[in-house]
């Protein structure tokens, strides 16, 4: 099976993906990850999807609406965040935008004056800290030590530097439109309306209470069309396989009949550590 995601090598991505696949390849950003598996070119791809403190990442979802693909899996891992710099002094903090507002808090008490930069990955900031002691990374303490041992090891100058200590993100293990499933407790959708009336989002969300689904998340992005017209994600806990996720489903196109539903699949959860 050959997997991709997040690079370059240990990214929180990357520990996801050691739960799919011992070889992972890299992309540098999450929208090529999910083209790379609509078009074939990897079996699967793993791409983070929502924070516990800073919400969704909104390329994944964006990205998700625009492919075909399939979901099969969740991996839920904690996110523990160090500071990982070559010496006490530093002007600029370089990480992922996720991980930099993870750390808001911190950042602003212990390091008012020092630059934020925001770059594809965790792993890439502490790759720009590696190789210039002006910059400090914010990623996973393991990365202090080089990875394939070449290279400065860097120094752990602070340990569970995020705002909340339960801090928590989960991915979506993605694969090609045709291995989409109906087993697994969990299903993934996308609902495109096309329209907008009193009352439109409350008829999609009765479409799931009339049925006892219960809702894990529900989210609405910008359709791009237009000002104020929006598309839905939603995760529910139930099966494609239940006669009342196909019950719902089947009101949801009637709602979306001028747009589109897009199912991604059932799927079940990992925990990673
Ligand atoms: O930069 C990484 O290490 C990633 O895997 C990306 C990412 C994210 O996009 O949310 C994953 C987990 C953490 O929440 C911080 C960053």
């Amino acid at each position: 099976m050959n997997v991709v995601t997040l690079g370059p090598a240990g990214t929180y991505s990357h520990r996801a993906a050691r739960a799919v696949a011992d070889d992972v390849a890299f992309r540098e950003s999450v929208t090529a990850i999910v083209e790379s598996v609509s078009s074939g070119e990897f079996d699967r791809g793993v791409v983070p999807i929502e924070n516990s403190i800073e919400g969704s990442v909104t390329e994944s979802l964006d990205a998700l609406a625009d492919e075909e693909v399939a979901v099969v899996e969740e991996i839920v891992t904690p996110i523990r965040h160090a500071l990982l710099a070559q010496a006490e002094d530093f002007d600029v903090v370089a990480s992922h935008s996720q991980a930099l507002a993870q750390c808001r808090t911190y950042l602003e008490r212990e390091y008012p004056d020092v630059d934020q930069e925001a770059v594809a990955s965790t792993a890439r900031g502490v790759e720009r800290a590696r190789s210039d002691a002006s910059v400090a990374g914010i990623g996973h303490p393991d990365n202090a030590e080089p990875i394939d041992g070449e290279g400065t090891t860097l120094r752990v100058l602070a340990e569970d530097i995020q705002d909340r200590s339960s801090n928590a993100t989960r991915f979506l293990v993605i694969a090609p439109a045709t291995e989409r499933s109906r087993a697994g407790g969990k299903t993934t959708l996308i609902v495109y309306p096309d329209a907008n009336y009193p009352g439109l989002l409350l008829e999609m969300l009765e479409a799931f209470a009339d049925r006892d689904v219960n809702l894990s998340r529900v989210e609405s992005r910008p359709s791009g069309n237009r000002l104020g017209d929006y598309l839905f994600h939603f995760d529910i806990e139930a099966g494609l396989y239940e006669p009342r996720t196909q019950a719902a489903l089947e009101t949801l196109e009637g709602i979306a009949e001028n747009g589109w539903v897009r199912v991604l699949g059932s799927y079940d959860t990992t925990h990673v550590v």
